[in-house]
Parts: structure tokens; C-alpha cells; sequence
């Protein structure tokens, strides 16, 4: 196993007037490569800000975070955001697509931007992934022409552009119906399998039931974990899955 993420005495601290509000305490967590892991938790126990901090997208107050072999704790801005392109994905509870690009142009653009391929290239792995996402057929369509559930797909898309080694979800399916909901994660269950490591946020027990390890966040701390194992769509027992979830959910108070 080959840890991509790990995670030691982080605190986040917001100070709003003369206020101070720790958000994250002392969070340890270590992913290993190749993990599908959920956080769980009440609203502003602090998973957005857990997100954000661990892909550097917001600064740490204190503690260290290392991302493959990287020190993003104490990395400059540029070296982040180069890192942030190539190697991380993120994908949100809005799509956050721009309305006046079609949707496969919306899937290239970070791709074209970090130059690392020729727009060729990237054209092929925009085409390759849209199909294998069921949504080929709507490369040319703009944002008005989608279903929601489509449109997160091109925004899963638009994240796998540059192979990152990690994906991250802040609630992805939150905006989503519940069959929207499961198509999203059952795309998501695939590119696990193919390997991507993924770690998402999110409030619905039926999609962290999906996923292979289920933290609980309570006031900025992780206090409890559970491991589901992987998840098969085709041999797996769902209805199980969330049952014991849903157990454990219970005996947090959740
Ligand atoms: N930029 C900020 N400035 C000040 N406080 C903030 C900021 N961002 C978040 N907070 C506070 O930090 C706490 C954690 O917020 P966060 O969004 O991380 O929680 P969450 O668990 O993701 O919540 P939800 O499930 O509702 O999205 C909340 O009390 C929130 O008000």
C-alpha cells in the first residue's frame, strides 16, 4: 500500500471579529492510494474546511499535510496551484460549468491550460471519458441542454481531464435526485476501480454506503471511522451496506 495522503495534528482556526473559531482540531488521517473514503457529519462540523485545507485550497493554521510526496503545508502559492491542476481533481455540489462554452470545451479548458499534451491528445481523453460516462452525445450541447445528472458528469469529466491522482467531492450529488445521485456514484465506483483515489464530503448515508471508508466528523474532529470495504455494484448488497452504516450512524447519534 502506498499512502497519497497524509494528515498530522491540522488545525483551522477563522477569526471573524475579535473572535476566534477553531474549525478543524487536530485531525490526523492518512489515505492510501487507491481508497475511496467519505466523510459524514452534522452541518459545520467542519468537512468543506477539511476539503479545502487538505488540497491547499485554504491554508492550515497548523499541522502538516502531505500529498503524495509533497509538503503542501508549507508550499508556495504557484507550486500549489501547478499541483492543484496536475494532480488533484475537484468536483462540487454545483457544477460550476461556464455557460458561454459548450460542455466538451468546459471538459479541455484546464487541460489546455496546464500544456502538458497537445490539444489533440486532450480532445482524444475528453472524447474517451464523455463516452465512458455515458454522455458523448453531448459534447456540443451547452449547459441549458443537460439534465443535472448529466451535467455533473461533465463536471466528473472536467476533473479526470488531467489524470489527477486524487479526486475530490465537496457533497457531489447533494444538488442531485436520487436517481441522478446513484448514476453520479456508480460512475465514480468505476473510476475508482480503475484506480483513482477518491475522498468526498457528503450528508447522505446512501452515497457514503457506496463508499469503502466512512469517517464521522463531530465540532472539527474525526471521532469515529468505519470501513464498508469495496463496494461492487453487481455482487455487492447495498441494502447491507447502508444497514450497517445506518447502525453506526445511529450509535454516533447521528
Ligand atoms: N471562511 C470562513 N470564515 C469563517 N468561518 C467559516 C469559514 N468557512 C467556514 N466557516 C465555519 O466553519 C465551520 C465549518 O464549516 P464547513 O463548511 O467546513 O462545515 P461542513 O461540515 O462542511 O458543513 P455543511 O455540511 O453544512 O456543508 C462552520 O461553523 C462555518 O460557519
Amino acid at each position: 500500500m502506498m499512502t497519497i495522503l497524509k494528515v498530522q495534528q491540522l488545525q483551522k482556526t477563522y477569526v471573524v471579529g475579535n473572535t476566534e473559531h477553531q474549525v478543524l482540531k487536530n485531525i490526523q488521517l492518512t489515505i492510501q492510494k487507491g481508497e475511496f473514503v467519505s466523510i459524514m457529519g452534522p452541518s459545520g462540523c467542519g468537512k468543506s474546511t477539511l476539503l479545502y485545507t487538505v488540497s491547499g485550497m485554504d491554508q492550515a493554521t497548523s499541522g502538516q499535510i502531505t500529498f503524495l510526496q509533497h509538503n503542501i503545508s508549507t508550499m508556495a502559492e504557484p507550486q500549489l496551484a501547478k499541483l492543484r491542476l496536475e494532480a488533484m481533481g475537484f468536483i462540487f455540489q454545483q457544477h460550476h460549468l461556464l455557460k458561454n462554452l459548450n460542455l466538451f470545451d468546459n471538459i479541455v479548458l484546464s487541460a489546455y491550460l496546464a500544456k502538458k499534451h497537445s490539444r489533440q491528445k486532450i480532445n482524444t481523453q475528453a472524447t474517451q471519458l464523455m463516452a465512458k460516462l455515458g454522455i458523448a452525445q453531448l459534447a456540443k450541447n451547452d449547459i441549458t441542454q443537460a439534465s443535472g445528472g448529466q451535467l455533473q458528469r461533465v463536471a466528473i469529466c472536467r476533473a479526470l481531464i488531467n489524470n489527477p491522482a486524487i479526486l475530490f467531492g465537496d457533497e457531489p450529488t447533494g444538488a442531485l435526485n436520487t436517481a441522478a445521485t446513484s448514476e453520479v456514484m456508480d460512475v465514480l465506483t468505476t473510476i475508482n476501480q480503475e484506480g483513482t483515489t477518491i475522498l468526498l464530503a457528503t450528508h447522505d448515508a446512501k452515497v457514503a454506503a457506496k463508499t469503502e471508508r466512512v469517517l464521522f466528523m463531530l465540532d472539527g474532529e474525526i471521532i469515529a471511522e468505519t470501513t464498508l470495504g469495496k463496494y461492487d455494484p453487481i455482487n455487492s448488497d447495498l441494502f447491507k451496506r447502508e444497514q450497517q452504516l445506518n447502525r453506526w450512524l445511529v450509535q454516533l447519534g447521528f
